[in-house]
């Protein structure tokens, strides 16, 4: 290669490593140099708004736009994503379909004092900006509170610290890539505790016309998480891309099997629907497509009015 490829990320410690993961298996792949890519990290919008949720300033392209710009620029070739902040929809002339192998798709509880959202007693205080996380711990736990939680990993593990709140609900996936495992007090079962759609996924995103960047990178893509993913985010897309609704939603795959189950909340916690379908993983996209009509016949248009 004449000029190292352009990584583009985000700043914080968790994208930082992510980045370097992308990094590390393109290299190992091609056999390639650690200076046949340069790393190069971008603020975007979502870093800079701190005291807002992201449900009420534009959702999840926030996390994205401006890395996306840069690859529309060519101050970037590819952007290295979590895939639970991107999109559905991506700008025209892009696209993201390489992922990597996928990390352990459970949520955890962080506790000052108590062990689990179980243990805390009445009325106690939980920090989490996001809403389907906040929906899940008010559907056990009426009871509790919760307030926003804003900024990156280290950061709310800080403002737990200082007693911001009792306790704190993280991505397992986040916390083993920083190797900070070891701060969880409960790993959450999924029955209860369903992911977000993407969660614990890394996603790549390039320029479609890019055809070296494209061959580099389809060697890297994990076809099990890829299938996964498309399944995920079409029930995403069928339902709601921008972020404003608290929904869950998780693929396994077994083999050519693919296994779906998804959940839709009020925020309050106070009702709910899930579905769980199977089928080839070649139907993915329809599988997940249907899940999200299906669960929205369902529910009625009822369930989602106000939520924008
Ligand atoms: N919205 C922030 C974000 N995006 C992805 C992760 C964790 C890593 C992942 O899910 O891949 C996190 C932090 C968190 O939710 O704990």
């Amino acid at each position: 290669m004449q000029t190292a490829l352009k990584i583009g990320t985000r700043g914080s410690e968790l994208a930082l490593t992510q980045a370097r993961e992308a990094r590390q298996r393109l290299m190992q792949a091609h056999g390639l140099p650690e200076t046949a890519f340069e790393i190069v990290p971008l603020t975007t919008s979502g870093d800079r708004i701190q005291d807002r949720p992201l449900s009420e300033v534009g959702g999840k392209g926030l996390f994205t736009k401006e890395l996306e710009d840069a690859l529309l620029d060519r101050r970037i070739d590819i952007a290295v994503h979590s895939s639970k902040d991107m999109a559905t929809v991506l700008p025209k002339g892009l696209q993201a379909s390489i992922f990597l192998p996928r990390e352990d798709v459970r949520d955890v509880f962080i506790g000052r004092d108590a062990r689990s959202i179980a243990d805390l007693p009445q009325g106690a205080v939980v920090g989490s900006a996001s809403l389907r996380r906040q929906a899940l711990i008010r559907r056990m736990r009426p009871d509790l509170k919760t307030i926003l939680f804003r900024g990156n990993v280290n950061t709310r593990l800080r403002k737990l610290g200082e007693g911001l709140a009792d306790g704190t609900i993280l991505a397992l996936a986040g916390l083993k890539r920083l190797q900070l495992e070891h701060v969880a007090t409960d790993i959450m079962a999924e029955d209860f505790f369903p992911p977000a759609p993407g969660q614990g996924a890394i996603g790549i995103e390039s320029r479609s016309d890019d055809d070296a960047a494209n061959a580099l990178l389809a060697v890297i893509h994990d076809k099990p998480t890829g299938y996964a993913l498309t399944c995920e985010r079409a029930f995403l897309a069928a339902l709601d891309g921008s972020c404003r609704m608290p929904i869950a939603g998780h693929a396994v795959v077994d083999g050519t099997q693919l296994r779906f189950k998804g959940m839709v909340l009020q925020p309050d916690g106070s009702a709910w629907h899930e579905i769980a379908v199977q089928g080839p993983v070649a139907d993915a996209a329809r599988i997940g497509a249907e899940a999200g009509a299906e669960i929205r016949a369902e529910a009625g248009e009822k369930f989602f009015e106000g939520w924008g």
